[in-house]
Parts: C-alpha cells; sequence; structure tokens
C-alpha cells in the first residue's frame, strides 16, 4: 500500500527520515514482522512495544510509528504520533480496505453468554447455508477451521485481519464476541456492526474497570458504535430482564429487539422444562407461539437461543427457518456441556467463573440430581486478576452438597491466597480448598458416589492452565475420567 495514502489517516505530530512509498505489511509484534512493514510501537501492561522497535527494524521493518522519537540504527523512518494504540485501530482498518463493510458484523457482549451466544448464532448461519466467521474466547473459526487467539476480543490489527480473511474466504457473515476490554482498549476501531447483543452484565472484571458503572458504560461504547447512519438496516438485540438495557437502548438510534424471560419482550419463553438432556420451551414471537426442543442445558441457555433468534429474525429468517436451526443446535464446547460416559456420574465441564454464571451452572445441573444424591461443584478463579468477585463465587458454589475450591489460571498468585479468599464466602462447611487443579478434580472424584452431579467450573474448553507466565497441559474432563474410571470400574 502506498506509504502516505496510509498515513493519511491519522494525526502526526512529525515525521523522521524518508518514508519508504509503499508499506508491504502492519505489524505490532516485533516477532512477527515482515521484510518492508510497519511496526507499531504499543504500550502494553507488561512490556512496552517501542523497546522492541529496534528488533522490529533488524527483522526489516521499514516504518516505526511510535510515540517518541527512538534511537534506532538502519534504514528507517520514524513516525511520531500522539496515541499509537489509537493509530493502530485507524491504520489497520485502511491497509484492509474497512472489510467490516463487506459482512453483516454482528457484535455480542455481555458479562456471561458471549461465546455462546455467538456460537449459536454462528452455527444457525451455517445452518441456513451462510458461510459464516467466529471470533471470541474459543478462537477465530474461519469455515470449521479453528485458529487461536490470544483474547476474546482481539487486538485491533489482529480484529481487522480476521475480518478481512473471512471476506477473502466469501463470508456472509462474522459474528464476534466483544468484551469490555475490547471496547475500552480500541480494539474494534473501525468495525462497522450491523447487529449489537447484550446478554447480561453481572460483577467480574472490577480490577480494570473500577465499578459496575464503569462496566456497564464501556459495554455501551458496543452500541454506540453502531453509528448514526439511518439509511443502514442495522439492529440492537438487548436482554429485557437486565436493567442495562433501557440504557444501552438510549444510546443507538436503530431498531431494538427485546428477549428475556421474566419481563414483556419481542421473544419470550414459557413452560420450560429440562429432563431427559432435552430442554423444551414454548418460544413467543412476533409470529405467534411455538414449540422448541433443544439440545443446550439449563435456563442460561433459553435466553442464549432467544437472543440468536432475535438476531436472525432481525436480518430477515423466517422464524419457522430459525427454530428448525435451533433444534438441531449442538452444545458449545466447555458450556454445561455433558460428558459422555458409561459411568455412574453425571459429570458436566462449564466455563463459570463469575457469581452470575456460577448461579445458572447449578440450576442448570439440578434435574439431574435425584433425592440422595449430590451435586459436587469444583470452582476455580484465576490469579492477578478480579479478587473482589471470590467470596461472592464461593457463596454462589454454596447451594452445592459439597464444594472444592481451586484455581483456573493461578499465574503468579499463591494457591492459598486463591482459594482462601473464595473460602471467605461459604456458607457451608462441606467444602475443600486445593490450589492444585488437578488434585481438587481428583478430589471431586473420590468424594462421588454412584448418581452424583458433578460440575467442574472455570476452565471450560481450554486445555491448558497457565502458572507463572507459562501454559502447562490441563484437562478437567481427562483427569476426572481416568480417575472415576479406577474408583467405578472394578478390575
Ligand atoms: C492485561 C492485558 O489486557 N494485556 C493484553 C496486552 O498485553 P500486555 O499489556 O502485556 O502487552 P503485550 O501486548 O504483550 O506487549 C505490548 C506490545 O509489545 C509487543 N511486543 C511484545 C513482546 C515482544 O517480544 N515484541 C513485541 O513487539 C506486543 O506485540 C504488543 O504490541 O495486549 C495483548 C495483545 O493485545 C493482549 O493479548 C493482552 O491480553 C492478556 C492476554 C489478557 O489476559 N487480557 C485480558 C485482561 C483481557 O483482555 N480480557 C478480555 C476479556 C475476557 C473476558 O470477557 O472474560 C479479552 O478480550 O480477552
Ligand atoms: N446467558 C447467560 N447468563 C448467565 N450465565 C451464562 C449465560 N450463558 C452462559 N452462562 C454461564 O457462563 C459461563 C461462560 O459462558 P460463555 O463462555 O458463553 O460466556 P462469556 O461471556 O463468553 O465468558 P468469557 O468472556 O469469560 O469467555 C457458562 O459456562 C455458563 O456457566
Amino acid at each position: 500500500m502506498i506509504t502516505e495514502e496510509l498515513l493519511s489517516v491519522i494525526p502526526i505530530k512529525h515525521v523522521i527520515g524518508q518514508l519508504p512509498n509503499t508499506i508491504k505489511d502492519i505489524s505490532n509484534d516485533s516477532r512477527s514482522v515482515q521484510p518492508k512493514s510497519l511496526f507499531v510501537c504499543i504500550k502494553g501492561y507488561t512490556v512496552d512495544g517501542h523497546d522492541f522497535a529496534q528488533d522490529a527494524v533488524n527483522q526489516g521493518a521499514t516504518v516505526v510509528l511510535a510515540e517518541r522519537p527512538l534511537q534506532l540504527e538502519g534504514s528507517v523512518a520514524q513516525v511520531i504520533v500522539p496515541d499509537t494504540n489509537r493509530a493502530l485501530g485507524l491504520i489497520s482498518a485502511k491497509f484492509f480496505d474497512y472489510p467490516s463493510k463487506d459482512l453483516t458484523m454482528i457484535g455480542v457482549t455481555g458479562t456471561n453468554g458471549k461465546t455462546s451466544v455467538s456460537n449459536i448464532i454462528h452455527q444457525m448461519y451455517v445452518g441456513l447455508g451462510e458461510k459464516s466467521a467466529l471470533s471470541g474466547t474459543i478462537g477465530f473459526n474461519l469455515n470449521g477451521v479453528l485458529y487461536e487467539t490470544a483474547n476474546t476480543t482481539s487486538d485491533a490489527l489482529s480484529t481487522q485481519q480476521m475480518i478481512f480473511r473471512a471476506k477473502m474466504e466469501g463470508c456472509y457473515s462474522m459474528v464476534m464476541e466483544v468484551s469490555s476490554h475490547g471496547l475500552s482498549l480500541g480494539r474494534l476501531a473501525g468495525v462497522d456492526f450491523d447487529v449489537a447483543v447484550f446478554t447480561n452484565l453481572t460483577h467480574d472484571h472490577l480490577d480494570f474497570h473500577g465499578t459496575m458503572e464503569e462496566y456497564g458504560y464501556a459495554k455501551g461504547l458496543l452500541f454506540s458504535q453502531l453509528g448514526q447512519d439511518l439509511t443502514k438496516n442495522k439492529a440492537a438485540v438487548l436482554n429485557a430482564d437486565d436493567p442495562w438495557s433501557k440504557k444501552y437502548a438510549a444510546m443507538t438510534p436503530y431498531p431494538i429487539w427485546t428477549y428475556g424471560l421474566k419481563n414483556e419482550a419481542n421473544f419470550r419463553s414459557e413452560n420450560c422444562e429440562y429432563k431427559d438432556g432435552l430442554t423444551t420451551f414454548d418460544m413467543i414471537t412476533p409470529e405467534g407461539r411455538f414449540p422448541v426442543s433443544m439440545q443446550l442445558l439449563g435456563e442460561f441457555n433459553v435466553y442464549n437461543v432467544l437472543a440468536a433468534t432475535a438476531v436472525l429474525y432481525s436480518r430477515g429468517y423466517p422464524i419457522d427457518a430459525i427454530i428448525e436451526q435451533i433444534e438441531v443446535l449442538e452444545p458449545v464446547r466447555g458450556r454445561m456441556q455433558k460428558i459422555k460416559t458409561d459411568l455412574p456420574l453425571h459429570i458436566f465441564i462449564d466455563y463459570a467463573h463469575t457469581p452470575d454464571a456460577i448461579e445458572k451452572a447449578i440450576d442448570a445441573a439440578m434435574p439431574y440430581k435425584k433425592p440422595g444424591n449430590k451435586l459436587i461443584f469444583l470452582v476455580g478463579t484465576g490469579g492477578n486478576r478480579d479478587k473482589s468477585k471470590r467470596p461472592a463465587m464461593a457463596e454462589k458454589a454454596s447451594r452445592a452438597d459439597y464444594v472444592v475450591l481451586t484455581t483456573d489460571d493461578p499465574r503468579f498468585e499463591d494457591y492459598d491466597s486463591i482459594t482462601g479468599d473464595l473460602a471467605k464466602g461459604m456458607l457451608h462447611n462441606n467444602y475443600a480448598c486445593i490450589g492444585d487443579r488437578a488434585e481438587a478434580v481428583r478430589h471431586a472424584i473420590s468424594v462421588a458416589e454412584p448418581g452424583d452431579v458433578i460440575i467442574f467450573a472455570g476452565k471450560g474448553h481450554e486445555d491448558y492452565q497457565i502458572i507463572g507466565n507459562k501454559k502447562y497441559p490441563h484437562s478437567d474432563a481427562e483427569i476426572a475420567l481416568e480417575a472415576a474410571k479406577l474408583k467405578f470400574v472394578k478390575g
């Protein structure tokens, strides 16, 4: 791309050296710089990209975008800007020629349910015969191939790259999980969303946002990002049972579609029943009442499916075609996923790591618990992240007959500090604190008896644990099944 054209979209303080005529690539990571590319120095939390500018030049970068002049050796021009993070968003969108304009872009935000709702919308699009891409916590899914992502919402450059790849692969739509971090840190700059979806807002991430008020407003940025061009066919899909929805409705001029179980809404459900591994309910829609049966478990998934239905309906798909898709939805990986096993236990793998999600996960498992059996709940939380939610998580977990308090990604924090904070919220004494997660999983199995229900929460689809700054292989399901076979299968 012509360098001047690329740089025309950002405010520049001054340029040092001679700019090359063209730029072949953009990078914000010195480890993946291509020759003749532009390197953007981003100040991170742990490291500062400015410190890697020389590495980038050694790798072949011909332009460095920085917030201050740097001492660099080699043939390189420096472009000094007030805010490199902001500049990265703007030039990334320009470099890939604003690819989101050519796709139907769906953004899903909320404390819990982003992965689930995005995945359900994606499955529905594919089932309806549309090529669709999906990005979020589980990765970037492009035509069935899953690429790893570092974050729920990737940095601005990766975001634009993913949308561009989806466009080049001929995708019709792209469904994106939108985190509050992503919105606050400008990772979504230049993404032209067509539908913005809100699941719910409950306690999480207060280490980053400070207060629930700030956290809520960060989520609201997605709705203002829909823009003001009323010639466009856009919409917001809001949870009628969450008080924040009223505020988000006021942040956009586009049509609002609501869903919920309690309050008046465009999409509602009645007569929900959970049995024999199926969830059944009547869906009340603008076109009448429809009986629905699905494999996804729990009331929270009724909310998630109602949200996804509202999205597809707002895009003009007929309600009966959408309901056909609900009937064939596959469970979302690691979200109240029941492990198929002949062992005499009901084992669920779940990703709950907030107080609200724990409550919802326990609700979803309750129909499996028969009189005389126990519900065992194992829950861990991450080290060096929001500590204030820990007692509230354990308080919710106390509904289980036996609770195992452990860690998910302890990072640099001591096991005892994490499990000790959790224990402060326990409402009964039937619990154990075991920081080593593998040992904690084995302990949960050791106290189980035939017929018991066990939920392993907090790791979901993840097949690793982050201890210190290293990733170690870890699978709750594998460890649990191995321990349960030893215990329950004789000989
Ligand atoms: C605290 C935080 O948000 N950190 C994010 C941050 O990392 P960081 O500040 O440590 O800095 P860095 O990105 O590693 O380094 C700064 C710059 O130097 C560059 N660099 C670095 C090393 C090197 O050798 N060469 C080099 O050029 C990097 O490419 C980067 O441009 O920038 C990285 C790249 O964008 C993110 O992956 C990383 O997210 C970490 C993994 C993270 O855990 N973030 C959490 C808090 C987060 O964002 N979570 C949300 C919400 C999830 C949810 O809803 O539950 C999410 O969207 O994931
Ligand atoms: N609509 C919902 N309301 C409340 N809890 C939910 C909802 N959907 C899912 N959950 C619970 O929250 C957990 C996480 O779900 P999911 O991964 O879909 O949320 P998320 O918002 O993507 O979270 P994260 O960003 O941390 O990945 C699930 O395993 C389940 O226990």
